[in-house]
């Protein structure tokens, strides 16, 4: 790590803009988000969370403001490893013929150079990756044929065993039995306490409390960022929602 890298914020996302054709996803978002901290976004469908993530990832260039990753640009975060991420189920083939431990394995890839021949310490990496998300014992199934919260633990060891400091997580609850939310909720503090940024879009909003540091929430640009419980408060949620919770219970 070089001194800027050092100093840098994980996460530096300043004035995005992005447009679909005539759509705005993204109106002047701006998110930071510092080494060590677990962050929720929350936004209704919609909102722009996705969009956020392929931002951050590089995938998407915004119309206006810039990303920087660990002081430096995404795809470059994402080319040396730092930069880690956990698409919906929804965006996964899940018939393709492909075990747990290779789908962990592609984790190594950018590590392994242009022959992706895995040595010692990749198959040790992935072994221990496999271990910490208590999936050692499916490593051989074919991936499709894990249930919904094992599927979300074999992605999150992918990015375990990449080893990046920075895991974007899209949804990583859904679908997901208790154990797999309490494993991988174990796991993402971990990363955190050594040091790791995560940022997780969740609709879960009673775990995150318990689960982040911080939360967003975001309608096209971010409305709100700070702690929890403060953000999750009824009328932050109904400015993002679009709730007016006095009006709950039809009163
Ligand atoms: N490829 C695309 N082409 C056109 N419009 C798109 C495209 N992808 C997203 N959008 C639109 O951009 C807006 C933001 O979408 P995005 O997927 O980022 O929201 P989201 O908050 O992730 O939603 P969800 O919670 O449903 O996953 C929406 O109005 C969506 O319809």
């Amino acid at each position: 790590m070089n001194a800027k890298q050092s100093t840098a914020l994980a996460i530096d996302v300043t004035g995005a803009t992005v447009h679909y054709g005539p759509v705005l996803a993204l109106d002047h978002a701006s998110l930071q988000l510092g080494r060590g901290r677990v962050c929720g976004l929350v936004g209704m469908n919609g909102s722009g969370k996705s969009t956020l993530f392929k931002t951050i990832m590089g995938q998407i260039k915004p119309d206006t403001g810039s990303v920087r990753i660990n002081g430096t640009d995404p795809l470059q975060a994402r080319k040396s490893g730092q930069l880690a991420y956990v698409p919906q189920s929804e965006a996964v083939d899940w018939s393709f013929p492909i075990s747990v431990r290779e789908v962990v394995m592609t984790g190594r890839y950018g590590q392994m150079g242009w022959t992706r021949r895995a040595k010692k310490k990749d198959h040790a990496a992935v072994d221990e990756a496999l271990e910490r998300v208590e999936l050692a014992n499916f490593a051989d199934r074919q991936i499709g044929q894990l249930s919904g919260g094992q599927k979300k633990r074999a992605f999150v060891a992918r990015c375990i065993a990449q080893g990046a400091s920075i895991m974007l997580l899209d949804e990583p609850f859904a679908g997901v039995d208790k154990r797999s939310e309490a494993t991988i909720t174990k796991l993402l503090r971990e990363v955190a306490d050594d040091g790791g940024s995560v940022l997780i879009s969740t609709h879960d909003l009673h775990a995150l409390p318990e689960l982040a540091d911080e939360a967003v929430l975001l309608m096209r640009k971010v409305l709100m960022h700070g702690d929890p419980d403060v953000v999750l408060q009824a009328e932050n949620l109904a400015l993002a929602f679009g709730l007016d919770p006095m009006k709950r219970g039809g009163k």
